[in-house]
């Protein structure tokens, strides 16, 4: 179980995909994207619009059951992407790199890139921008929503 969450809002993660698509400018061209689903869905939809890549494949790899992992399932390959040369391949984050092993497994050459990367998976990731630690889980703006929260004062737990 993680010891803390670090919460991501749609705009820090519009922020944050920009500033990946910003550090994958220069190292294209790219035949195109290949997004892993799901959570690679929207940061690739972002960034593939600010690099103005039109081809976008969809690779399907199930790893997680909300926080417990299992074992990765290939619940659809990238069949257009070949052995991956010239794709850039977009997660949302890297925590052990099971699910990065796996991809890169069928896409040997392409580039792996990911917004959040913990440091146990960070060497499996070509380009990321932000750091987090291993005992941190991140919460996306689609597994959450604003809700109430007392005032510190009150939910204060009595030591
Ligand atoms: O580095 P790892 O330990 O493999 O964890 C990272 C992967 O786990 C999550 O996917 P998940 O399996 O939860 O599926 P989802 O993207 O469909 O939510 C996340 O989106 C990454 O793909
Ligand atoms: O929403 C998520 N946040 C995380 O930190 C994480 N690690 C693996 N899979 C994850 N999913
Ligand atoms: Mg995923």
């Amino acid at each position: 179980m993680a010891q803390r969450y670090f919460t991501v809002t749609w705009d820090q993660l519009h922020r944050d995909s920009k500033a990946l698509a910003w550090r994958l400018l220069d190292l294209g061209p790219w035949k195109g994207v290949v997004a892993i689903t799901r959570g690679g869905l929207i940061p690739a939809a972002i960034i593939a619009r600010e690099l103005e890549c039109r081809i976008i494949e969809t690779v399907s790899v199930v790893t997680y059951d909300e926080e417990t992992k299992g074992e990765p399932r290939v619940v659809k390959p990238p069949a257009a992407a070949g052995d991956g040369k010239g794709w850039l391949i977009i997660d949302d984050l890297v925590d052990t790199g099971t699910t990065a092993k796996v991809v890169r497994a069928m896409l040997p050459h392409a580039h792996f890139a990911t917004i959040y990367a913990k440091p146990a998976g960070k060497p499996l990731v070509d380009t990321f921008v932000t750091e987090v630690s291993q005992d941190t889980w991140i919460l996306f703006p689609w597994d959450t929503e604003v809700q109430f929260i007392p005032p510190i004062a009150k939910g204060q737990v009595a030591k």
